[in-house]
This record gives C-alpha cells, sequence and structure tokens, in this order.
C-alpha cells in the first residue's frame, strides 16, 4: 500500500534594508516538479538546477540522506516576481529548508533552518524575514573561511562563488557530506506600529541582486557611514512607536550606502525618492527602495492610493 502526505510551505514576499539597514553582504525519475504563477514560464524544472529543490537537496545530504523520498510530486504556486527586490530568492532558499527538512523528518528548529538557509543565501535579511515573520533584524556572525569550502553548497544568486569540484569528493572519490556551522544568524524580532503599511510598487523590469551588487562601492567615506548608522539606530525604534512621527521616520530613512549608487538602475528614482515626502504627501512616513530594488517601497498610515499613484507615474 502506497502511504500519501501531502504537506503545503507557505513562504512571504520580504523587503530588505528599509533605507539606511543596508547589509551585504538525485537523478529520481518519480520527483515531479510543476510550476504556476510569477516566473514559472522560465524557471529551470530539472530538481538539481532549481533554487527550491537544490535547496532541499542540499539539505538532506548535509543529514546523509540521498535524494527525495519517492514518488512524489513538488507543485510551486509563485507569487513574488523575480529580482524586484522582493526576496524572491530568499523565499525560494527558505521553502528549499523547510522542504528539506519535512520530506527528510529531520525536525530541524527554525534557528537551525536559518543556517541551512544562510548557507545559501549569505545575506541574513531576506531569509531571516521569511523564516520568522514580521519585522526582523539580523546579522551574520563572521563565518570561519573553511565554511566557505564546505562541500556540495548549491549556488543561488547572492551566493559569491560555485564550490570547486575538487571539494566535493574526497581522496577516495567520495561524495563528501556538506557540514552547517550553527549559529551563523543572529536575528532579533522588533516591534512595528500596526498603522503603519507598505505600500509597493513593482516596476515591470527586473534587476538582478548580482548586479545591484556590482554597481557598490567596496569602500566608503567615513561620513556616509556614520550618516547611516545614525539613521538605522533611531529607524528601528521610531517604526515601533505609535502614533509614529512621519518627520523622524521620513529622515531616518535616507541613505547613502546604497542608493545612490544603484539609482541609474532604476529609472526615475532620484527624482521619486526627492519629491515624495510627508509634506506633500500627508500619511506617508518614508520611501526607499525594496532591498536591492527596483521595487520602490513607501511607509504610510493611509492615503495609499494617492501615494501610489503618484509614485507610478513618476
Ligand atoms: N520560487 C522560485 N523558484 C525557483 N527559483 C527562484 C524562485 N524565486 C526566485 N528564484 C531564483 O532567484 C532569482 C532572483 O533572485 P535575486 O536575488 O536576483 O532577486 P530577488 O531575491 O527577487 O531580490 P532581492 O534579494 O533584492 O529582494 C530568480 O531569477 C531565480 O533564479
Ligand atoms: N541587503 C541586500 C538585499 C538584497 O536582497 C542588498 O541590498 O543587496
Amino acid at each position: 500500500m502506497v502511504h500519501q502526505r501531502k504537506i503545503q510551505i507557505r513562504v512571504p514576499s520580504t523587503s530588505a534594508n528599509i533605507g539606511p539597514g543596508f547589509d551585504l553582504s538525485n537523478s529520481n525519475k518519480d520527483i515531479t516538479l510543476t510550476y504556476s504563477g510569477e516566473g514559472s514560464s522560465h524557471v529551470p524544472l530539472s530538481i538539481h538546477q532549481n533554487l527550491i529543490t537544490k535547496t532541499a537537496l542540499y539539505v538532506l545530504a548535509s543529514n546523509n540522506i540521498d535524494g527525495f523520498p519517492s514518488p512524489m510530486t513538488i507543485h510551486v504556486n509563485n507569487e513574488i516576481p523575480f529580482g524586484r527586490g522582493l526576496g524572491s530568492s530568499g523565499a525560494a532558499v527558505v521553502a528549499g529548508v523547510m522542504l528539506g527538512n519535512i520530506t527528510g523528518d529531520l525536525g530541524l528548529n527554525k534557528d537551525r533552518l536559518l543556517d541551512y538557509c544562510l548557507m545559501i543565501e549569505r545575506h541574513p535579511d531576506n531569509v531571516a524575514a521569511a523564516l520568522m515573520g514580521g519585522f526582523v533584524a539580523s546579522y551574520l556572525r563572521e563565518l570561519d573561511p573553511k565554511d566557505f569550502e564546505a562541500p556540495v553548497i548549491p549556488h543561488s544568486e547572492t551566493l559569491e562563488r560555485e564550490t570547486p569540484a575538487d571539494k566535493t569528493m574526497d581522496v577516495d572519490g567520495r561524495e563528501l557530506t556538506p557540514t552547517v556551522p550553527n549559529g551563523i544568524g543572529h536575528y532579533i524580532k522588533l516591534n512595528w506600529a500596526r498603522e503603519i503599511k507598505a505600500i509597493t510598487i513593482v516596476p515591470q523590469f527586473e534587476v538582478a541582486t548580482a548586479t545591484a551588487r556590482h554597481v557598490l562601492p567596496l569602500t566608503y567615506d567615513r561620513q556616509d557611514v556614520v550618516f547611516n548608522l545614525q539613521r538605522l539606530a533611531v529607524l528601528t525604534t521610531a517604526l515601533s512607536q505609535s502614533p509614529p512621527d512621519a518627520d523622524l521616520i521620513f529622515h531616518a530613512m535616507q541613505d547613502k550606502i546604497h542608493q545612490p549608487y544603484r539609482r541609474h538602475l532604476i529609472p526615475g528614482l532620484p527624482e521619486i525618492l526627492s519629491s515624495v515626502k510627508p509634506t506633500s504627501h500627508p500619511g506617508l512616513l518614508g520611501i526607499c527602495l525594496s532591498g536591492a530594488g527596483p521595487t520602490i517601497l513607501a511607509l504610510a498610515i493611509n492615503n495609499f492610493d494617492k501615494i501610489s499613484d503618484t509614485i507610478t507615474k513618476s
């Protein structure tokens, strides 16, 4: 008798940075993968190439499990557009880690799932928020250089480099089991004033995170770093207070670390950021790039349609 089990995993989109808070950072034939929704016409359907399934296979391999239980049908209904700054790759990684955890009956807790996510997507902002939910601040513990060489880490858009082939086998040609360090990502859930809503204006073009990273300088002026750190310290608490202080939040959401360098990737961005203000648009609290862009994120307490219409028409 075939034992059938149906599981559903839901992962939200996420918005990273909020202005100044920038961080970097089996060939089993009985497995069927199908897609509907965003990206379904061009996402790879090979389980070794697809980001969700290769992540799940990585989690299984790290626990000495060779592939998915079969037969298995995986259907992904994706509502997060690719490459828009809404954390699609982070959500795919979280979904893959959860899929590996469930199909391998591994019983990993959320903190441990975060370690697996961070072996693939090496910046914590999207994966921590997608996994934990809500308004989440996070940082990545500095890794030992040997952790970067951990074998068979699947490649995601944000992973700096592929694992060299000679690191995936031992001297006798046997596949090495990937190791996943403990406690790589630290996070804290922050309070968020209930009346603050997020408006996202999603352009009809993609900007891959890797592209948006390449335009950033390797070093920054001290005054620009201080500018961001001062604002970030104020912003996290300002967003928790009721009623929200629009003037405080608007200025605390200014950034000098990533948005100025990314402006040429998003036509109209400088004009939007400098013209849409709480004084011209009552109800608005702040405006910034969502993640690496090109989506624009506006925070507001009312007049949502008016604010989004202005940004859309800019
Ligand atoms: N549901 C999914 N299934 C498979 N692959 C996905 C899925 N979602 C995203 N991806 C992969 O991730 C890529 C997009 O990642 P990228 O980091 O460039 O953008 P993003 O995550 O949407 O933006 P940001 O990190 O700035 O919020 C897609 O091109 C695709 O290869
Ligand atoms: N903090 C990252 C988010 C990308 O998802 C960046 O801006 O590149």
